[in-house]
């Protein structure tokens, strides 16, 4: 197993979704980062929206158009990576932090298409969870969302606080409505099979195609 060419091959196919004319948004990753020059070398006509400014320096380095997410306000395709992919679709996201911004852009979406290697399939999903945390009223929310551990990196471009949730992860409907019903926490990395369209996993120079939601 070649995970770098899993990643390659999965981003090369995602850019395939991606015509004339679209508003793209972009994810964040080591993943992500294959499918940029990709994309610019397809040298199409199309306004993105980057997750981070990672993604946008990035993009912006190959030329790509990167606009503010403000006024736009549908995408029609959505492309990033995940840390874990179910077989339902339930996804967790965040481990490069980024994972509210990335909610946005993928909620945002006609289709949100998900690129990953063979390492990221698994039966469940299983903790860490990433969170993003309001700097106000910080230790009353850790205590609410025990067990949590911040992840002492830095702010998100919001001035959210990184950290994970460590506890168990065995019904993700359950706790991701728990965690988005908890006061002081911005958003959090379980993105559920309703917003993903299609998954495509690299495995070797093959990629697996799973289709989720017709768009
Ligand atoms: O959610 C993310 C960043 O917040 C990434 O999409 C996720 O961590 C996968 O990253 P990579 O493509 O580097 O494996």
């Amino acid at each position: 197993m070649n995970v770098e060419r899993e990643k390659q091959a999965a981003a090369e196919a995602a850019a395939e979704y991606v015509a004339d004319g679209m508003t793209v948004g972009l994810g964040t990753g080591s993943t992500v980062a294959y499918l940029l020059p990709a994309l610019a070398r397809r040298r199409l006509s199309i306004r993105c929206v980057a997750s981070s400014p990672r993604t946008e320096h990035a993009a912006r380095e190959l030329g790509l158009s990167v606009e503010p997410f403000g006024s736009i306000d549908r995408l029609d395709v959505t492309i990033d990576g995940a840390d874990q992919i179910t077989p339902d679709g339930w996804l967790i996201k965040g481990g490069g932090a980024a994972h509210t911004r990335e909610k946005v852009v993928a909620a945002a979406a006609d289709q949100f298409v998900v690129i990953a290697d063979s390492t990221k399939p698994v039966e469940a999903l299983r903790p860490p969870v990433p969170l993003e945390l309001l700097t106000f009223g910080l230790s009353a929310t850790q205590r609410r969302l025990r067990p949590v551990k911040l992840r002492g990196v830095p702010a998100s471009p919001d001035g959210g606080v990184i950290a994970d949730y460590l506890g168990p992860v065995d019904d993700p409907a359950r706790l991701a409505a728990r965690l988005s019903a908890t006061p002081g926490l911005v958003d959090h990395g379980l993105f559920p099979p309703e917003l993903v369209a299609v998954v495509l996993i690299g495995h070797d120079d093959e990629v697996e195609r799973r289709l989720l939601r017709r768009p």
